[in-house]
Formats: structure tokens, sequence, C-alpha cells
């Protein structure tokens, strides 16, 4: 018995001693923090305990706050609190941006609790999860990551974008003719959710040549609305901090609605998947004869080891690009759209230009997108006005100085690319909308303007995006004149990316009705 009494005194000894120790080196850290903080500028609303986040309603005040301490003293970058606990560093000026991005060494790993966020739907092994926002999360991946990249680029190579642009022309079909019949009634239209099923469509024609008459058919299609419920579902929880623990999340209604949204994709995929794989093997010449997808690039990709990727490792390829894909591309052209409508003078500059390389053509052949220059400009400007992606985060996996200050392995970071995109020691009258900005020559850092990020982690979807953009919105007004409803009122809302609010509601006038 005594014994007993003895090992129990000893294991509680043990346990307190391993216990304060941890508390102490928890404090330390902790003063570390403070200290490092202390040369950092922080916002007037700064609660010595709520910290920041807490006081913010959405994150609308994230960045409304942060762009006024910016206006205000050009500050270059800022620190926030979650609660007294930690602190977020946010890089807003290219001088700070560079020192995270411009690395060789891999700077960034998981944001923890985040990630499992996206993890049952997009899976462990992607190159990366990118969360369009505010939270990119990479799994601590050296060789993961580098190797899926190296797989999946061909998937992004030149000649495998060229024929998309048929599938690019055939979804701006579908929209442009909805969206002719719906301006009939003569009453002004919504059109970000039909912009998002646009480009919904064109993501499941390229990754899985899948064609389910998806823009027609909307939520009533079990996957479009699946998808769109998953990245309602995401967002909701991202904002809730009380139920980032799975124990918790699993136990409502939205998390077990999640699981089981997850396992309806998964499962769609798969089947296209599996017998993709079966026609392979049966006819292996077949990709030689096609248009080849996504699906195929990454069924026939091998690494230097001839090894190449499982079925479970492509779904979540597959899933990673509807995700990072869709919304983000959607949000480019509905404000494209919009800067058209409410800026008809360069409206009228690209409706010139299109008729000018289009004349009495009906859809846009890829030797056409070289020649859309001023229609590249817009597009640049939209990007930077309307900041697709408003911000991105990290983690350091090594001590990083930033304007001097050595900030600690493990710290988040937000890179946000609204702010940059908006400061006027950057860009001249960075609040008005004029294209011709992009083609002045300047001498301007090249991390001044990152919609699609830098680095080797950047959008491996960029050129995919831009050659969407450019055929949506080049088609857009060769068929319409825009005029935006004056009676909505339209407010810019980031999230993962740069949402409306409450929608936009264009008036839709059709010039030419082309066969
Ligand atoms: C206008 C549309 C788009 C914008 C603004 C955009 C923006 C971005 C940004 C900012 C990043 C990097 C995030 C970071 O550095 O942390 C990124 C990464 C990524 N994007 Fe996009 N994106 C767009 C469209 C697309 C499309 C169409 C696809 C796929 C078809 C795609 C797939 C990806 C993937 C897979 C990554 C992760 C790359 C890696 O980590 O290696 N994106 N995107």
């Amino acid at each position: 018995m005594v014994e007993v009494v003895s090992l129990v005194t000893a294991l509680l000894f043990g346990f307190t001693v391993v216990l304060l120790w941890k508390i102490v080196q928890v404090l330390i850290e902790y003063k570390h923090v403070l200290d490092v903080t202390k040369h950092i500028p922080k916002l007037k609303y700064h609660h010595p305990v709520w910290g920041d986040f807490a006081m913010m309603k959405d994150m609308s005040d994230y960045h409304k706050w942060l762009m006024e301490d910016m206006q205000k003293t050009g500050a270059k970058w800022h620190v926030l609190w979650v609660l007294f606990l930690y602190p977020v560093y946010i890089m807003e000026h290219p001088d700070t941006i560079k020192a995270i991005l411009k690395s060789s060494t891999s700077k960034t790993k998981g944001v923890g609790g985040a990630y499992t966020i996206v993890e049952p739907w997009l899976g462990m092994n992607n190159i990366t999860f990118i969360i369009h926002i505010d939270v990119r999360i990479e799994r601590n991946c050296k060789f993961y990551c580098s190797r899926y990249r190296r797989l999946l680029t061909p998937a992004f190579h030149f000649d495998i974008l060229r024929p998309y642009i048929t599938e690019y022309n055939q979804v701006a079909d579908i929209l442009l003719n909805k969206l002719a019949s719906a301006c009939k009634t003569g009453q002004s239209i919504e059109i970000c959710g039909h912009v998002t099923l646009a480009t919904l469509d064109t993501l499941l024609r390229c990754a899985l040549s899948y064609e389910g008459n998806v823009q027609d058919k909307g939520d009533d299609h079990p996957y479009v609305s699946a998808v769109k419920m998953l990245t309602i579902l995401v967002i909701e929880r991202f904002l809730n901090p009380f139920v980032y623990p799975d124990f918790v999340y699993y136990r409502t209604k939205s998390g077990k609605k999640f699981l089981e949204l997850c396992d309806y994709v998964h499962e769609f995929a798969m089947k296209i998947i599996g017998s993709r794989r079966q026609a392979l093997a049966k006819n292996p010449d077949q990709v030689k004869k096609r248009r080849l997808d996504f699906l195929d690039i990454l069924l026939i990709a091998r690494d230097e080891n001839e090894q190449g990727l499982t079925d479970e490792e492509i779904r979540q390829e597959v899933d990673t690009f509807m995700f990072a894909g869709h919304d983000t591309t959607s949000s480019a052209i509905y404000w494209g759209i919009y800067a058209l409508g409410k800026y008809p003078a360069v409206q009228e500059k690209v409706y010139e230009e299109i008729t000018a390389i289009m004349g009495e053509k009906a859809s846009l052949d890829w030797e056409d997108l070289q020649h859309l220059r001023y229609l590249n400009l817009v597009i640049k400007e939209n990007m930077r006005m309307f900041s697709t992606v408003p911000a991105v985060s990290r983690q350091l996996d090594v001590p990083t100085v930033v304007e001097g200050v050595e900030l600690p392995a493990g710290s988040r970071i937000d890179i946000n690319m609204n702010i940059v995109n908006h400061r006027p020691d950057i860009w001249q009258d960075p609040m008005e909308y004029r294209p011709e900005r992009f083609e002045e020559a300047n001498s301007q850092d090249p991390y001044s303007y990152i919609p699609f990020s830098m680095g080797s982690r950047n959008c491996i979807g960029k050129n995919f995006a831009l050659n969407e953009q450019r055929v949506i919105l080049a088609r857009f007004v060769q068929r319409f004149k825009i005029k935006v409803d004056p009676s909505h009122k339209v407010e810019r809302f980031p999230e993962l990316i740069m949402k409306a609010k409450t929608g936009i509601k264009v008036f839709l006038e059709e010039r030419t009705k082309l066969s």
C-alpha cells in the first residue's frame, strides 16, 4: 500500500514538474511574442483582453479597419490579436509581403485547426488546400507538395489549355442565352448566381469532361448544390471558432450535413475516375485522339520513380480544383460585369475592341485571345479594384525577419492583397477605376500586384482563369449593353473571395443576335 502511495506521489510530483516547466516555457514564449509585437502597428480598436478579431462583426470589419489605418498612417503591416492569446501578423505592403513570399526556404505550413475544416472534403494529400481567403493551408510537406505540384503542372500546360477555348465558348453560349431570356421582362437581373453556375460548369467540363446540364439545372443538380453547400458550410465554420473542434462540429446539424455532402461529392468523382481508369486501361491510345481533361493528365502523370497518383489522390485534386477554381473565377467575372456596367466609357472601348477582333463571329478563337489588349487591362483593373482573393494566410516554419523584426517560427501570417491593391503610395488615385493605369510605364515592385500570389506556390490555375474571364467578358459585351441597376445597392463583402453582399443587379440590352 505504502509503495502504491509513494508511486502515485512520485507520479503526481513528476506530472507537476512537467506541467510547471511547460507553463514557464509558454510564459517565456508569450513574453517574447509581447516584446516582438511592441514594434508593430496596432489598430485603435485593439482591446487588451478581447484582442482585435473578437471586436469584428465579420471579415468586412477586418478589411475596413486595416484599410483606414493604412490610409492614415501608411503602415506596411499590422499585428492583430486573437483574444489576448496569440497574434496574427498582417502584411500589407510589397516590402513586408516580399519578406514572406520571396524565400527559397519553405516557410509555410498548416494552420492547425482551420486546416481540419476542409480536410474531410479535400483530403490530406493534395498539393495544398487553398481556401481562397484567408487560410491557405498546406501540409507540412516539402516532399509531397513539390511532388504533387510537379505532377499537376502539365495539367495547366499551354497545349492542354488551348482546346478549352471550345468549353469556355459553350459555357458562355448557355449563360448568355439564359440571360437573354431573363432580360426580356425588362427587369434587372441578379448575375452572381448565374455566373457562379457557369464557372462550375466550365470546371466540370474541363476537369472531368462532365456535361450534366449544370447551368440549367442549377441547384437541382445534386453535385452543384453539394459543392455550393460545402463552400457555405466551410465559411460558416471558419467564422465560428466555437465549432472548430471536430467533436463539437460533427454533432451539430451543419457538421452532419457537411460529412454527408463530402461522401456524396467523393462518390461522384470516384465513379468518374474509376470508369475513366478502366477505359484508359482498355484503350490507352484514346488519350491521343481526343481533348485531354485534367483527369486524363492526372491519370497518366508519373513521377521520377514512375509512380502515379492513386484514385484517392486524384479525387482530392479534382475536389481542390472545384473548390479553388469556381468561386474565384466567378467573383472576378461578376465584378468585371459590374465594372463594365458602371463605367460605360470603358464598356464601349471593350466593345470596339471585341467588334474589331470578332466581327460577325459568334465565338472567340484561341488566336483572338492575344489581341484582347484593352480587355486584358480591364481584367487586371477589375482584380485590383475588387481584390478577387482579398487575403491568404501562412504559418512560418522558421523564424523570419520582417522590417527588422524577427517573427518566431509558428507565427500566423496574413498576406492582405486587398490593402496593397488600394495603397496611395503605390497606386495613383487607388479608389479610381482606370484600366489604363496598367499600360503606363512604371517601375512598380512586382509584389505590389499579386492577385494570383507569387513564388513557388502561386496559383496553378492562373492562365485557365484568365482565359475563361477573357472569353466570358468578351462574349458578354459583344451580346449585351450592360447597365448597373441604380436602385440596387452593391456592397463588397470580403470572405474567402470578394463577394457582393446582396448580389449585383444589372439591366441587359441585347446588342446583336449572332448565329
Ligand atoms: C480569378 C481566379 C483565381 C484567383 C484570383 C486565384 C488566386 C489564387 C491565389 C492567390 C493562390 C495562392 C494562394 C497562396 O499563395 O497562398 C492560388 C492558389 C491555387 N489556385 Fe487559384 N485562383 C484563381 C483560379 C483558379 C483556378 C481556375 C484553379 C484551378 C482550375 C485554381 C487552382 C489553384 C490551386 C490548385 C492553388 C494552389 C497552388 C499551390 O499551392 O501549389 N485557381 N489561387
